[in-house]
């Protein structure tokens, strides 16, 4: 089966990361980046500013691309819902952010956030892309999500 792909969009702005409180799908009630499928005939990119748009009705600015993962959910015994992420930093923002069916938006300083109240692999990789770091890695969570069973990351990788 093909994996899902996905995309993550965090915008960092004046030392505050934009996350937003998922109120639907997957990760209901996690604090999570701006974020979701790719859809037929958008590129990863168009993707990732669409869902920007739709989440918290702003428009992201500075948009790079600084990796992908892959993110699989298994106990080890079943072997499915595998999730390819593409995910991007913003610079800036360009409107206020809204609070909409999807989601409520969060600012958590840089310096602060609360990973606890993320998925379990974010407290791994979102302070390279805090960092202003590039990265590739896959990480394999245990089918509740709760738990990481191993990853690996590889930082500083070249980003097309
Ligand atoms: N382990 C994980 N850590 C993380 O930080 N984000 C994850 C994750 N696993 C999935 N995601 C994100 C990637 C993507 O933005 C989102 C995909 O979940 P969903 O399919 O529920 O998305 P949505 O319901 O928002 O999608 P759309 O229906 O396309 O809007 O979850």
């Amino acid at each position: 089966m093909e994996p899902t792909e996905a995309t993550l969009c965090h915008p960092v702005v004046d030392g505050e990361l934009l996350c937003i409180r998922k109120q639907r799908g997957l990760g209901a009630g996690k604090l999570v980046g701006p974020g979701g499928k790719v859809e037929g005939g958008e590129t990863v990119r168009e993707a990732a500013r669409r869902e920007v748009r739709e989440e918290l009705r702003v428009e992201p600015v500075g948009v790079e691309k600084r990796g992908e993962f892959d993110f699989h959910f298994r106990d080890g015994t079943v072997d499915d819902d595998s999730m390819h992420v593409y995910v991007f930093a913003a610079e800036g923002i360009e409107g206020e952010p809204e609070t909409t069916e999807e989601a409520v938006p969060e600012w958590h300083p840089t310096g602060a956030v609360p990973y606890d109240e993320m998925w379990i692999d974010d407290r791994v990789w979102l302070p390279h892309l805090i960092a202003g770091e590039t990265f590739r890695g896959e990480f394999v969570l245990s089918d509740d999500g709760e738990s990481l069973v191993r990853y690996e990351m590889e930082i500083g990788v070249a980003v097309e």
